[in-house]
């Protein structure tokens, strides 16, 4: 996909690696449409982006991706204001090993409220010559165990699965959208703090040494590292339905797990 003048929506994208997808669809040629629930930082990424690539390449508005009426109040003001969508980045994600029932509404609720709302416009645009693209932002913690925070974990599982199933029914049923998932080791953003806090692990805090153990034999990512893997992603249609991951060893495939054999 060419990326000149294609509309993306990029949820939690005003800092992390969000803002790194944002940065580099704009880089690219693309208009970028922010969801994100900090208003603030919002604002202030706006402000930074509009001086440099010009006020009408992006918008910011406000929305908690686990509120089916913010998201989708969301989702129709770019629609009105950038007329259609090409891309698709469902990011936002949080650690929150107590309030765990919030984990579940963001980090999976979230992904598939936006890849639903992304479906029914995308589909609805006729003459499609290039497939549309959904992005679901998962973990390596979505591949495997993740032994301090097991929510954390599911959810990012639950990401895997319901967007390999989604790929496949997309596929099956002709459509002119394309499905992958993205799922990072260890990444330079804020969401690393979660081990300083027991307030968010809960449980398993006494295990944080095994996680911080993983941290150093695999080394962080910067997450501009990701967004080219991203990019990677967005652009080459030939990737349609894969899972792939990144570490600081590079970008792999994750083949799609079997269903065990009756044998
Ligand atoms: N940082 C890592 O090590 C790492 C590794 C693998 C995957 N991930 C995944 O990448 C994604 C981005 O994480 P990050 O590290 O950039 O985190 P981050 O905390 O730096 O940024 C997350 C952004 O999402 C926004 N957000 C959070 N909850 C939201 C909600 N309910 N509605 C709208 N916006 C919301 C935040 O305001 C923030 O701007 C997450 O899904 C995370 O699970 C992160
Ligand atoms: C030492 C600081 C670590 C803080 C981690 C915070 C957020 C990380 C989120 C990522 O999505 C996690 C990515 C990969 C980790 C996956 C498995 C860890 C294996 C070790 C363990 O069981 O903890």
């Amino acid at each position: 996909m060419d990326l000149k003048d294609k509309v993306a929506v990029v949820t939690g994208g005003a800092q992390g690696l969000g803002r790194s997808f944002v940065e580099i669809l704009l880089k690219n040629g693309a208009k970028v449409a922010i969801v994100d629930m900090n208003e603030s930082l919002g604002s202030e990424l706006k402000a930074t982006l509009d001086n440099e690539y010009g006020p009408d390449r992006t918008e910011f508005y406000i929305a908690d991706v686990s509120s089916q009426e913010q998201f989708a109040g969301a989702f129709q003001k770019a629609i009105e204001r950038f007329g259609c969508f090409d891309i698709m980045c469902n990011n936002a994600g949080i650690i929150d090993e107590k309030n765990w029932e919030k984990s579940i509404a963001v980090n999976l609720g979230g992904v598939i409220r936006g890849t639903y709302l992304a479906l029914q416009q995308m589909r609805s645009e006729k003459d499609v010559k290039t497939k549309k693209v959904i992005i679901n932002i998962s973990s390596v913690a979505g591949l495997g165990p993740m032994i301090t925070a097991p929510v954390y974990s599911g959810t990012e599982h639950g990401v895997v699965g319901f967007s390999r199933s989604m790929a496949a029914a997309v596929k099956a049923a002709n459509a002119s959208v394309r499905i992958n998932v993205l799922c990072p080791w260890f990444v330079n953003t804020s969401l690393m703090s979660f081990l300083n806090s027991e307030e968010q692990i809960g449980h398993f805090c006494h295990f944080k040494d095994v996680t911080e153990k993983a941290l150093e034999k695999h080394g962080i990512l910067e997450t501009d590292d990701v967004a080219k893997a991203f990019l990677t992603l967005v652009t080459d249609e030939s990737k349609e339905g894969e899972v792939i991951f990144v570490d600081t060893d590079g970008v792999k495939t994750v083949p799609p797990p079997g269903r065990p054999s009756r044998e």
